[in-house]
């Protein structure tokens, strides 16, 4: 008989309940071959699950629960094409910009492959000419930097890849990206540039958002005034998928890049939104990012649920959300280059999955998307590992770490890896009080100072960590690992039920900003507002003087 939703979770409590006072090193007692049984791959890309509470039974309850819940039925719906996010009545295609292989994909009927390929043709093109100074400023200079001018998906997709491929470079203008409406981002970034040698990409899916478009002002302002009117339109381009808007701000019609509805905006660096990441490592380099997230794609839709990447990455971060209840997720890049991984993970996860109601609009009956954060190790190890050894708070941890760096540099990467090993070791394993109570009796300490002092010392182990390995962080790999996480994204949102693709949740205070930029530089009365907002707008008036 199968059991329905609610059964599977109540016997998934009913196993943490006998395992949460269980060390997870036991486990490893009971079942020598656990490591490689809860080791997932995906060509060089391992995961190593096995440094959690999960077991084999666990994992049989997960694959049944997203089997109940119908995540290969949802899966199938994306890649078909389906307008799966109901409540903008759009498809989900971001795995359509990456369909290297160019099996169609129709979205009303028609296929969507020409004009993703001619879009990306030009995209490549444009890019390679850059690099070549082909294409050139007002003045007859290459381009030496270009500055992206987007935020939110229009900003941290590209970002985070132009900084995880900067290896890859070669000899490329250098990229920066401005996004926030802060005018200390932009006049920060200008500081360093010259306007002669510097190209504007204003990316922007709606061509509407508030920060964005008063950064792109400044930006135009700036050329105009330093080279002329007419400067603007060599310095400038833009991508969005609100041609006529782009055209209105005065960007020449073969310089817009059009992307389409069915692409998320926090999806959208497979589209034009990476033309940055492009112009930076090229076109052949941009395409095997691409080629990455499609072998991860077709991973995805063609694995079975139980060797499935995202799928079991998924199913033990649901454990960990809904069932063991901890509700961060870190994710920590044994990579300085990954700097901007987390940030751009945590728009991915907390945009797409932070929802309170169901598909049908009913309240979620599961705990839904968990706080996303984290930053490179060895670093963090210096900063926030402290809790996650020792804290009250269990954080259920993602590890990354290449074998290859790209520089030799002396014993660096060894003591990377190292440090990365050796967390997730510690993690698990812990040091009980007995341990501890030897090692300080060891050196000599007297029994009063050991009883003292050896609480402190006491790690309780058993802390979750799911560890990524892989050959090197080159194109293909980036792809992979953010096709994964994508995916794991949601197959998440599948069994919550929830969509995954939408984002009311931003409009709110989108408009009561809009409402208060007249009170703020307008001078309005800020009554209709509720009290403690119009106190601060008194007390600011009264520190401005104004
Ligand atoms: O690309 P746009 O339309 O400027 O939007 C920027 C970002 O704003 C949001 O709509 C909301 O924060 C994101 O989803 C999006 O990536």
């Amino acid at each position: 008989m199968t059991r329905t939703v609610p059964a599977i979770l109540r016997d998934l409590k009913a196993r943490w309940a006998d395992l949460k006072d269980l060390p997870v090193r036991a486990l490893f007692d009971d079942d020598p071959a656990r490591f490689a049984d809860f080791s997932v791959s995906q060509g060089d890309l391992l995961a190593d699950l096995s440094k959690t509470a999960l077991t084999r039974e666990v994992f049989s309850d997960l694959l049944a629960l997203a089997e109940a819940t119908g995540v290969a039925e949802k899966r199938d719906a994306m890649f078909a094409g389906q307008k799966i996010n109901t409540t903008e009545d759009r498809a989900v295609l971001h795995v359509a910009l990456r369909n290297r292989s160019n099996r169609p994909i129709e979205v009303d009927g028609a296929d969507v492959m020409p004009d993703v390929n001619e879009v990306l043709e030009r995209v490549c093109d444009f890019a390679d000419k850059i690099r070549a100074g082909r294409i050139r400023g007002a003045t007859g200079l290459p381009f030496t930097d270009v500055v992206n001018i987007g935020i939110g998906g229009s900003d941290l997709g590209p970002a985070m890849a132009a900084r995880a491929l900067s290896p890859y470079r070669e000899g490329g203008p250098r990229v920066h990206f401005v996004s926030n409406v802060d005018g200390a981002h932009i006049t920060d970034t200008l500081a360093d540039l010259t306007p002669e040698t510097t190209l504007f990409l204003i990316a922007s899916k709606t061509f509407t958002t508030l920060e964005t478009m008063t950064n792109a002002a400044s930006a135009r302002d700036w050329i105009a005034s330093k080279l002329t009117d007419r400067a603007v339109r060599s310095h400038f381009a833009a991508i969005s998928t609100n041609i006529s808007k782009a055209s209105e701000f005065g960007i020449a019609e073969d310089r817009v890049f059009g992307f389409w509805d069915w692409v998320g905006g926090r999806y959208s660096v497979w589209s034009a939104i990476g033309l940055p990441v492009a112009i930076s490592v090229g076109g052949a380099g941009f395409k095997a990012f691409l080629a990455g997230a499609h072998e991860m794609d077709e991973h995805f839709r063609t694995e079975p649920l139980g060797r499935n990447l995202p799928v079991l990455m998924a199913l033990a971060g649901i454990w960990h959300r809904d069932i063991c209840g901890f509700a961060t997720h870190a994710v920590v890049p044994y990579d300085q280059r990954l700097e901007l991984f987390a940030a751009h993970l945590q728009q991915l996860d907390m945009e797409s999955n932070g929802k309170r109601v169901t598909l049908s609009g009913e309240p979620a009956t599961m705990e839904t998307g968990p706080v996303v954060w984290g930053a490179p190790g060895t670093n963090a190890q210096h900063a926030f590992f402290q809790l996650l050894h020792q804290g009250t708070e269990v954080v259920p941890i993602d590890f990354l770490v290449a074998a290859e760096p790209q520089e030799n540099l002396g014993d660096h990467h060894d003591k990377l890896i190292a440090n990365c090993f050796a967390q997730s070791a510690a993690l698990m394993v812990g040091r009980d009080i007995d341990e501890v109570r030897a090692q300080l009796s060891e050196k000599g300490m007297e029994p009063e100072a050991v009883e003292a002092l050896a609480p402190h010392k006491v790690f309780p182990g058993s802390r979750p960590t799911v560890t990524l390995l892989y050959k090197t962080l080159d194109p293909r790999t980036l792809g992979r690992l953010l096709a994964l996480y994508e995916h794991r994204v949601f197959v998440q949102g599948a069994v919550w039920g929830i969509n995954s693709f939408d984002q009311w949740g931003v409009e709110l205070g989108k408009e009561l900003a809009a409402s208060l930029l007249g009170i703020v530089r307008d001078g309005a009365s800020p009554e209709e507002h509720d009290p403690s907002t119009a106190g601060l707008v008194a007390h600011l008036r009264s520190l401005r003087g104004r």
